[in-house]
């Protein structure tokens, strides 16, 4: 392929110059990433670095065009560096297989760059280059999709918000009693199948228990232990015992497995009788009655039209493959420590499709394909090939003002579906988004309030769930302001006799402050803890809200919420309706180009005036912004 293109030749000598000289890092090489570091190679960038943690699989080949068949297995920044060499062999492009979060990558190895474009699927990552950048002072340009919809920003310390400066829509989940307990939809067995999985074969965690649940706060107190005395009776050491340990004691036998699971669990399900006075109860199902349904005949008739991932199991496919993945996967486990669940893997998908169409089938609820079961198991909306492209051709072209030292020309820009009322694909705001003062990463001084139950929580949960999950920090060390006293450190072997102790038993009580820093992240952040004790086991653990005068009762807050958050977004119909320029898309269908509205005399308010208009519905916002792998 040429190595020049007519691009270069339509930029100033500025910006031309810019791009030559200039040193660029490009996080991530998925969907995106390929688009990018194609349109960089062939737009004259000649100084590229990249960074993907992944190898390539068969799926990203639809529309990873820089991936071949011959290159799955491999890893995806090396190889969308050769291919891109192909392109330009004079390029001086570089590339990581490695995770961008890991110590290797501080702000020193940022500040070799001019700008940084993230290309990334995840919000943990976003929100670590984010800051990485925020501390470096170096431009990022993030951008992502969502099937039809997608979005260019430009993040700039001083200039514009930061990733975190809004609050994002908190991720989808169920309260425990309803996966464990009352499933009424088919995501809740289908949550409850992926629990499982992780009970028999994934990693220990309690908070994906799938045992009957007897602290649901709709059983009398009574009913719950009444059952739980009889259970003991009778079969209680599986109960007690973890699920884990006793499926390896019986070495993984599928019908006792399932007798467990489907038969005796519901049995004690259907002894909590509140549950059901106003529910249809769920039928305890015996292994052997399983694998001897075949289904109705309708049932199979309508599956012999389908291809095969279309179909629905009839039980005895079900209980079949039930038995065939457990067989798969407890010889994958025996030299390893335990696995982890992941769509693309056969024998997890199968045994997650088997066991949440069973579970479905007991409760009365509408069985799914194993198309379908994945698809929302592994949180997929489908990656458009076309979007991501039209997402990385907006960023490059934000590259290019940013390189011409016209950042403030850098607009978020949207790219919406056509809708019937306006037919618009791309839409920008009007001005730049200034941060919010009240950002707990990127204000002067960030802080943040944590309202916890510190008899309740150790010091590990504080750092883990608290500081790591939630708040995403990679290696914090935290201080008891006041008392000079470090109670989480990064440094191995500091701090670790404080872990099992409950945070009040070190002295971090109702008021107490934390300074916590991240190291790595170059972040400081201020902590005011609060005692707060959930009411019952459906209140989140704990919460985290940036601003004290922002808050809101428990059940508005639905577990976390952040200062400064908005109004709710309004359809996308309403879109600006000033229009410019016509392109064609493949279909050869007109669109329109949106361009900005008319400056306003304020450009906040009129950046907020504008964003309720432009963001996205309710129903399709969820990934916009940062498209999450599975992980709940
Ligand atoms: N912490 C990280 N460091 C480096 N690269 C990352 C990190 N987190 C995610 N990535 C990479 O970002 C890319 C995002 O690309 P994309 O959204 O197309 O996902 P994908 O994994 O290729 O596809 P899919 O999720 O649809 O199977 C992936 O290649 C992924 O490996
Ligand atoms: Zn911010």
């Amino acid at each position: 392929m040429a190595t020049s293109s007519a691009i270069p030749y339509v930029l100033s000598d500025k910006v031309r110059e810019a791009v030559a000289n200039c040193k660029v890092l490009v996080v991530g090489a998925g969907g995106i990433g390929c688009e990018i570091l194609k349109n960089l190679a062939l737009s004259g960038f000649q100084n590229i670095e990249i960074i993907d943690l992944d190898t390539i699989d068969v799926s990203n080949l639809n529309r990873q065009f820089l991936f071949r068949k011959e290159h799955v297995g491999k890893p995806k920044a090396v190889v969308a560096r050769e291919t891109v060499l192909n392109y330009n062999p004079n390029l001086n492009i570089k590339a990581y297989h490695d995770s961008i979060t890991t110590v290797e990558y501080g702000v020193n190895f940022y500040k070799n760059f001019n700008l940084v474009l993230n290309a990334l699927d995840n919000r943990n990552a976003r929100n670590h280059v984010n800051r990485m950048c925020l501390a470096a002072d170096i431009p990022l340009i993030e951008s992502g999709t969502s099937g039809y919809t997608g979005q260019v920003e430009l993040i700039k310390k001083g200039l514009t918000q930061c990733y975190e400066c809004q609050p994002k829509p908190p991720q989808r989940s169920f309260p425990g009693c309803t996966i464990r307990n009352t499933p009424s939809e088919p995501i809740h067995c289908i949550v409850w199948a992926k629990h499982l999985f992780n009970q028999l074969f994934g990693e220990d965690d309690p908070d994906q228990d799938v045992s009957p649940d007897t602290a649901d706060p709709e059983l009398a107190a009574d009913a719950g232990k009444l059952a739980l005395n009889e259970e003991n009776e009778t079969d209680g050491d599986v109960q007690r015992k973890s699920t884990n340990l006793w499926a390896k004691e019986i070495d993984y036998n599928p019908e006792k497995l399932f007798n467990k699971f489907f038969q005796d669990d519901i049995k004690y399900l259907l002894s909590m009788e509140n549950l059901w006075k106003k529910r249809k109860p769920p039928k305890p199902l015996a292994w052997a009655e399983a694998s001897s349904h075949e289904g109705d005949s309708n049932t199979i008739i309508e599956n012999n039209l389908k291809a095969e991932d279309m179909q629905v199991w009839s039980l005895s496919k079900c209980s079949k493959v039930f038995a065939s993945s457990i067989s798969v996967l407890k010889s994958e486990l025996s030299n390893k420590n335990f696995l982890v669940w992941d769509k693309d893997d056969k024998p997890g998908m199968d045994f997650v499709t088997a066991c949440a169409n069973i579970r479905a089938h007991i409760f009365s609820i509408d069985q799914k394909s194993r198309f379908e079961i994945k698809s929302i198991a592994g949180n997929i909306v489908p990656a458009i090939a076309t979007t991501n492209a039209i997402v990385a051709g907006l960023a490059v072209l934000h590259a290019f003002r940013v390189l011409g030292e016209e950042l403030e020309k850098c607009n978020t820009t949207y790219v919406r579906q056509k809708s019937s009322s306006a037919k618009t694909v791309l839409m920008t705001e009007s001005v730049l988004i200034k941060a919010n003062p009240n950002c707990y990463v990127c204000s002067e001084k960030p802080s943040v309030n944590v309202s916890v139950n510190v008899d309740n929580m150790t010091v590990k949960e504080f750092e883990t769930e608290v500081l790591k999950k939630n708040l995403n920090m990679i290696a914090p060390d935290a201080m008891l302001d006041g008392k000079n006293l470090v109670v989480i450190s990064s440094e191995e072997g500091e701090t670790e006799i404080n872990n099992n102790k409950k945070l009040s038993e070190i002295g971090i009580i109702d008021g107490s402050i934390l300074k916590v820093d991240d190291f790595l992240q170059n972040y400081e952040l201020t902590v005011y803890v609060t005692n707060y004790v959930p009411k019952d086991t459906t209140e989140p653990q704990f919460i985290v809200h940036g601003n004290t005068e922002n808050l809101r009762p428990v059940e508005e807050m639905n577990g976390i919420v952040y200062s400064g958050g908005k109004e709710s977004p309004n359809k996308q119909g309403e879109a600006a309706s000033k229009t410019g320029d016509k392109m064609v898309t493949d279909d050869d269908e007109p669109v329109e180009v949106i361009e900005p509205q008319s400056s306003v005399d304020d450009p906040q308010e009129g950046s907020s005036v504008k964003r309720r208009k432009l963001n996205p519905t309710e129903e399709e916002d969820d990934d916009l912004i940062m498209l999450e792998d599975d992980d709940d």
